[in-house]
């Protein structure tokens, strides 16, 4: 591409000129005919004059302005400027952003919320059988139980007549998972001293999660757990005692979640899989068609996410499951009590199964699902709440509790960004959190954005931007260049020593398990010197996983479905376990109304006023600032020098603007999503597209963006797209929230879609399950065609 453009130029067409030589008086035709042979001559300049050099808008002048080096930037090659610079103007036309605080007065940390207890309650003093309550100590580092646990063990600790289905309701962090686990564990270890126990006694506990990744991390607890010592520290191993009740290592565990063939899975099965974990589809594709999978004599179904599993949509699966299951046991019992069965004897089959359901909310579908679900449950939260009666009057009760709060510990703070700024912006935010880390330790932050496009387009700017000024800069050998999607890790010098990943649901599955992997554990070494890692994600990665060492979490977009629900679960990738952590969200100035909103939604009903989850505000120039540093407003001319390395990449190459217009567009396809009750914040028509697609890095204003890639429509087709949007987004030409009944039901199509996308794909002409089924957007043309079912 070459150098010779310049960004931002629209010539001003001078009206003055124009005017001069507008033939006055005489016939109409005489008056239009020399109109057209006046705009031919302009036209006819225009062209001369851009060949040469296209004179600036507003000429910036850059020679005597101090390149973007100080502050750990990397030094840009001092060339001398030429006049065919490309140019910027980032820090002009933006809209006034009220300062609510600069941010000086950080907030005082809160008591953790959701840590280990720290008074006398411990594990093997609840009734935890010692042999898991010692594992947990001496191989897991997992010395006192959190408040949620010690509320779940005192109750499902217990087995018998009078056990109980449960409900657990919990903030993000703290220890759900060891919350269910541990009683299953206690439950089932001392069956092996059964004669009869093998593997062959088949599933005796399911759990159910509604994404692949958070399965395997459950199944990989679960490993850690049954890697247990089966005999007490201090045994002989001459010990009659312990020789008589010694248990075997029969109790192992499965991972069911298509990610192996078929064949090898129902092989899996035949062996038998006393604990598994699954995710929906494939386990009932499993119940109806393995018939050596043995689930008669399972005690233990546990819905983990079960309200992300009704957004997902998997309400009727989770029915078939529960039918399946009933039917097997029934026909198994029916077939003991009529003496047909090779049934292993001494099996107690008055032990009932055991349903457990973890959930962040009690909507209204998650209500129906627990009426379906559990009998009898009783509501375990941070301090235990037995609601008696049936379960819908149980669970209806708890619609009215305290809401889904992110941890104390966890600091909230918010940017107002006008739109223009919002890529530097992030740049500048990232540098100021790494600088936090001051090379002590591992530094992790997810950042989230809004569509699998995004996600991909951001990776490939930040690995691809060099701070060179030739335009013709070599990717570097560790750098993927764009169309290489076998890599996972890319580097800039923007961010240095740091790694920069990638995860949405688009990606094959063992790229998102690497990558997930590679951040997890990296750094791998400190000697590599990158201490630091970045994951651009959509919300794929929002719920239950437990990532280690996330210091910050960054919303670049907000979330698109799911509400303050939503955005909960995002900032808890972060204060883990009594662990502190930052929550950043970029917001634009039309969405500043988000900030009380989101905060009305958080505040307990227990706090005053509900100030105890309120977001700091940040002035986006003290992030500029923290973030590139210099005296003064130098920040800016770093800030803009960073944009023009972004826009120098975009030309770069024709895949390279391809791929930012096209996340443009899936970005502004996915914002159109937000629900009808979020459209006086999250409005398209809110939005000036032409600042929008700066942030994209883009040259070009929207009017000549035609979606992707295709033919440039101009400014009157680009206008065309933007009322298309504003119409799916609800906007009725201008009237309030787009409630009409069109409005609504394109959007109600637009979610469908969304939702749909991930967990259909194209299988002999007609979509079917793929498997990948979790909630991400994917590109915006795949959604374009399911909207518009072509
Ligand atoms: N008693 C404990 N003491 C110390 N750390 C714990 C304890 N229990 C769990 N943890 C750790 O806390 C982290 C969070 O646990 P877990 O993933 O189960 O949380 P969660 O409540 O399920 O969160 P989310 O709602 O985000 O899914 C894990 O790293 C886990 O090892």
């Amino acid at each position: 591409m070459s150098d010779t453009l310049v960004l931002n130029l629209a010539l001003e067409e001078g009206p003055s000129t124009r005017r001069e030589h507008t033939k006055k008086g005489g016939r109409w035709t005489d008056r239009l005919k020399s109109k057209r042979i006046e705009k031919r001559k302009v036209r006819t300049q225009t062209k001369t004059n851009s060949a040469d050099e296209r004179p600036s808008k507003r000429p910036r002048q850059h020679t005597d302005r101090p390149s973007v080096t100080s502050h750990s930037l990397p030094q840009a090659h001092p060339k001398p400027r030429q006049s065919t610079q490309i140019i910027s103007s980032l820090f002009s036309s933006n809209p006034k952003v009220e300062q609510k605080s600069t941010g000086s007065v950080p907030h005082a940390p809160s008591k953790p919320s959701n840590a280990p207890l720290t008074d006398s309650s411990s594990f093997t003093g609840l009734g935890l059988n010692t042999l898991i309550a010692t594992h947990l100590t001496t191989k897991m580092n997992i010395l006192k139980p959190t408040s949620i646990q010690c509320a779940s063990l005192s109750t499902l600790l217990s087995q018998g007549a009078s056990s109980r289905d449960a409900f657990i309701q919990a903030q993000t962090g703290s220890g759900k998972t060891l919350s269910y686990l541990l009683p299953i564990l206690h439950d089932l270890l001392p069956l092996s001293t059964n004669s009869y126990i093998d593997r062959s006694i088949g599933t005796l506990a399911i759990i159910i999660s509604p994404t692949r990744e958070l399965a395997k991390q459950i199944s990989d607890v679960l490993d850690v757990l049954l890697k247990l010592r089966l005999r007490p520290l201090d045994a002989a191993p001459d010990d009659e005692e312990n020789n008589e009740t010694r248990l075997t290592r029969w109790l192992v565990s499965g991972l069911l979640t298509g990610g192996a063939t078929r064949a090898h899975e129902k092989a899996r099965l035949r062996k038998g899989i006393p604990i598994l974990v699954a995710t929906p589809g494939r386990l009932l594709d499993h119940l109806q068609k393995t018939s050596s999978f043995g689930v008669s004599k399972c005690r233990w179904l546990v819905l983990d996410e079960a309200d992300r599993l009704m957004e997902l949509g998997f309400a009727d699966t989770i029915k078939g499951i529960l039918a399946c299951l009933e039917g097997s046991r029934k026909l198994a019992l029916q077939a003991v009590e009529g003496g047909q069965s090779t049934e292993v004897r001494g099996w107690d089959w008055s032990v009932r199964r055991r349903t457990i359901l973890c959930s962040a909310t009690m909507r209204e579908d998650v209500q129906v699902l627990a009426g379906d679900a559990l009998r009898n449950p009783i509501i375990i939260k941070t301090t235990e709440v037995d609601l008696p009666g049936p379960a819908t009057d149980a669970t209806k009760g708890a619609a009215a509790d305290p809401k889904f709060t992110p941890p104390s510990q966890l600091l909230q703070k918010y940017i107002v960004v006008p739109l223009k700024l919002r890529l530097v912006a992030l740049i500048a935010l990232l540098r100021s959190l790494l600088s936090q880390s001051g090379g002590r330790g591992s530094f992790k932050i997810i950042v989230f954005l809004t569509c699998t496009d995004s996600v991909d387009f951001h990776w490939r700017l930040l690995g691809g931007t060099t701070l060179e000024n030739d335009g013709n800069r070599e990717s570097g050998s560790d750098q993927a260049a764009p169309g290489e999607d076998d890599s996972i890790e890319v580097h800039s010098p923007l961010l240095p020593d740091t790694s920069i990943f990638r995860l949405h649901g688009s990606l094959p599955p063992a790229t998102r398990h690497s990558s997930l992997r590679a951040f997890s554990s990296s750094p791998k070494a400190p000697e590599v010197g990158r201490a630091a890692s970045v994951l651009l994600c959509t919300s794929v990665a929002a719920r239950g996983l437990d990532l280690p060492r996330v210091r910050a979490v960054v919303q670049y977009d907000l979330p698109t479905e799911g509400g303050a629900t939503e955005y909960v679960h995002r900032v808890g990738r972060t204060a883990r376990a009594g662990r502190g952590g930052q929550a950043w969200t970029i917001v634009a100035p039309s969405e500043e109304p988000w900030v009380e909103w989101v905060q009305a939604r958080m505040a307990s009903g227990t706090t005053e006023g509900g100030t105890a989850h309120s977001l700091e505000a940040v002035a986006v120039e003290q992030i500029m600032q923290a973030g590139f540093g210099g005296k003064g407003k130098e920040y800016e001319d770093r800030a803009t020098e960073v944009q023009m390395a972004f826009e120098r990449w975009c030309l770069q190459g024709k895949e390279n603007v391809e791929m930012a217009r096209k996340a443009f567009a899936s970005h502004l396809r996915a914002y159109a999503t937000h629900p009808s009750d979020e459209k006086h914040i999250f409005h398209i028509r809110h939005l000036h597209l032409g600042h929008l697609a700066k942030s994209f890095a883009l040259r070009e204003a929207p009017g000549t963006i035609s979606g992707h890639g295709g033919k440039s429509q101009g400014a009157a087709g680009g206008k065309r797209q933007a009322r298309r949007l504003r119409r799916r987004s609800g906007d009725k030409g201008g009237d309030d929230e787009g409630k009409g009944e069109g409005g609504l039901d394109v959007e109600r199509r637009m979610n469908m879609a969304v939702r749909n996308q991930g967990r259909l794909v194209k299988k002999g002409g007609a979509m079917v399950s793929s498997g990948l089924w979790e909630f991400q957007v994917a590109s915006g043309d795949a959604l374009e065609r399911l909207v518009n079912k072509t």
